[in-house]
């Protein structure tokens, strides 16, 4: 893998999740593999688990690692062409590309859209930048359009989560629902989930209030309810069986794009409300915000999985630069 940008870049998704899960047993398996080697983490934005779960795993592989709070530690960056830099943007993306790919064999970096011109936020020009000034790999933390260590990490928990659904020889029934939140969020979660499940043999269904709709570039033919209850009870086209996955994210409108056209508290999600599911485990990436998308009642019992998951951020992360590593040898 020379990148890691999207969960496309993962070739063959469902060996990646079984060789994971092989790390999580023997974290130190390969712990020579990146002797040597340094990893530098760029954030652009607040970060509890990608950063500590992604140095965790690159020290466990033997590299050394060095994190920098882009906006907060160093110098502000420019990322367009030609601009005459006599504001506040000291350092052009060119040279500090350049200059930390002398320092690190692997750039990771983190920045969040906008919200607020969706062409210019789809272009990913932090991440694009950085791929095209840098000498080195590049991995992305969350971008504007996605976060695909999530997703790997969501696709190897769903897979421990779901044990049941092989013994029983069918195949998951797998929910992203909206949920209220207060402010205006990015799509990368529910996008790089989305594209995630579309790689898996899962029944996978989207629910969210009308207006809410992802890209359509990012739901192909994924069946999309406006009726939480529905999806929770009858999931895709699998009867009436209900979800065994309940997977919660709120994202701003895509359509009315980075708008927050709807704070519906009844789609915050509730012990009562997974009553008509199949007694489904619920995940959230978190951070979550407690009683305004998922109520204490769910968080607090054995129905949650959120914990469980972010520990899997390190073993995504693990596979993810070991997968680099080893292609750069
Ligand atoms: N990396 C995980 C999620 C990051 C971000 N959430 C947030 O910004 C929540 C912040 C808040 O609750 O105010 C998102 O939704 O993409
Ligand atoms: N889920 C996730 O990416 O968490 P952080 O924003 O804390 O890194």
């Amino acid at each position: 893998m020379k990148n890691y940008l999207s969960i496309h870049d993962i070739p063959d998704l469902n060996m990646a999740i079984k060789e994971a899960l092989y790390m999580k047993e023997f974290p130190y398996a390969f712990a020579e593999a990146g002797k040597r080697k340094t990893l530098g983490l760029l954030f652009f934005n607040s970060s509890l688990r990608t950063r500590l779960s992604t140095e965790k795993a690159a020290r466990n592989l033997g590299m050394n690692v060095m994190t920098l709070n882009v906006n907060s530690d160093s110098w502000q960056l420019e990322f367009g062409d030609g601009v005459v830099m006599d504001a506040n943007k000291a350092e052009h993306i060119k040279e500090a590309a350049q200059v930390l790919s002398q320092y690190c064999d692997i750039l990771a970096v983190r920045a969040f859209p906008g919200l607020k011109n969706k062409s210019e936020d789809e272009l990913e020009i932090v991440l694009t930048a950085f791929e095209t000034y840098a000498s080195v790999p590049i991995v992305n933390l969350e971008s504007s359009t996605a976060h695909p260590l999530q997703g790997f990490t969501d696709a190897i928990t769903i897979y421990e989560l779901t044990e049941k659904c092989r013994i029983e020889n069918r195949k998951p029934n797998v929910v992203l629902t909206w949920a209220p939140h207060p402010r205006a969020l990015p799509h990368a979660v529910a996008n790089s989930f989305v594209q995630t499940m579309q790689r898996l043999d899962v029944n996978f269904t989207i629910t969210n209030p009308e207006g809410y709709d992802l890209s359509s570039e990012v739901r192909k033919e994924t069946k999309v309810s406006y009726n939480q209850n529905d999806a929770f009870a009858k999931p895709a086209l699998s009867g009436a069986e209900g979800a065994d996955i309940v997977y919660v994210k709120n994202w701003s409108s895509y359509e009315n794009y980075g708008q927050v056209k709807s704070q519906d508290r009844s789609w915050m999600i509730t012990a009562e409300k997974l009553k008509q599911t199949n007694n489904a485990k619920v995940m959230h990436c978190l951070p979550v915000r407690r009683n305004v998308v998922i109520a204490d009642d769910v968080l607090d019992s054995a129905a949650s999985a959120v914990i469980q998951q972010a520990g899997n951020r390190t073993w995504a992360a693990q596979w993810v630069l070991k997968n680099i590593l080893k292609d750069g040898e």
